[in-house]
């Protein structure tokens, strides 16, 4: 019996590896170069990952990119409410918010979304009891810092071993709060707080977060990770590293990847859910 979840009446299952389409909401093209975002392209885009295959989609209000600034409350909540209840209105997919404030986390479940995506892993201030009150599934992400100072330096011991306590301990804090283990995903963090060789190092040992007793989710899609192993400068031609990189993801038991290329994904995983079928159980299963 493989998990799932329940988010807010649309069921997620994770018998195989799921993709989550991503659905960032970005300043359209047209404005005076003011604060106005395309919520109509967002919904768009959102209903085409639908098509292309995504079994739940990510909707993002506010960059959490190296460098990236803070977006006040207000103009996440403008930015993300109207795309939420334009997905929720036109695709029976789960909807996750990627969102740290926990303002924002409310208005999106009430506007219809139902799993909470925080990069900061509930740790700003009345997150755990949001998360609590709300009753959804939940991502807990490891960053090293904060996005805009996270890539300066970033340096750890054991990278795996101080991911795998922080994790540890953002479930621990999360389940005193009163959040179900049952509702904890936990995740990396992938290019939050890390060199290229640290993202490998995660990468070749994910497993280890499986002892977690949680689902794991990894999202390296487009990452500068990616590009620099490959030398593809611009994210639009990380497609293909992103699709090896979630495959290997999805091998060493990440159960959702996190993806802007949605139908090369769940192809990719198409073959590997097929091989899995008829592997030997694992020896450490
Ligand atoms: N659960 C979960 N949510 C996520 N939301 C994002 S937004 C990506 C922000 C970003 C962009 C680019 C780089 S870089 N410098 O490595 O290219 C880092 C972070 N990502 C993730 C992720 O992984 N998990």
């Amino acid at each position: 019996t493989s998990p799932q979840f329940d988010c807010n009446g649309r069921i997620l299952r994770l018998d195989r590896p799921r993709v989550m389409g991503i659905v960032n909401i970005t300043p359209d093209s047209f404005s005076d170069g003011g604060a106005h975002f395309d919520a109509e392209a967002a919904i768009a885009h959102g209903l085409r990952l639908a098509q292309e295959g995504a079994d739940i989609l990510d909707v993002g209000g506010e960059s959490t990119r190296p460098g990236s600034q803070e977006v006040p409350v207000e103009e996440e909540l403008r930015r993300v409410v109207p795309v939420i209840e334009g997905l929720a209105r036109n695709t029976a997919l789960p909807i996750s918010i990627d969102t740290s404030k926990p303002e924002v986390m409310r208005a999106a479940i009430k506007a219809g979304a139902g799993m909470l995506n925080d990069v900061y892993g509930l740790r700003r201030e009345g997150a755990l009891d949001a998360a609590a009150e709300l009753g959804m599934p939940v991502v807990l992400m490891h960053m090293l810092g904060e996005p805009r100072a996270m890539q300066e330096a970033p340096e750890y011991d054991d990278v795996v071993g101080e991911v795998h306590r922080f994790l540890a301990e953002r479930i621990f804090a999360a389940e005193m709060a009163g959040v179900a283990r049952k509702n904890i995903i936990a995740d990396p963090g992938f290019g939050f707080g890390k060199t290229v060789a640290h993202n490998l190092q995660l990468l070749a040992q994910l497993r280890r977060f499986t002892e977690l007793g949680v689902p794991v989710l990894a999202g390296l899609s487009r990452k500068k990770t990616i590009g620099e192993l490959t030398g593809r400068d611009e994210p639009r031609q990380r497609v293909h590293g992103s699709v090896a990189a979630h495959l290997i993801a999805a091998q060493n038991g990440a159960t959702i990847v996190r993806a802007h290329d949605v139908a090369a994904t769940v192809d990719a995983l198409k073959v590997w859910a097929a091989v899995a079928a008829v592997a030997p159980p694992r020896k450490d299963a």
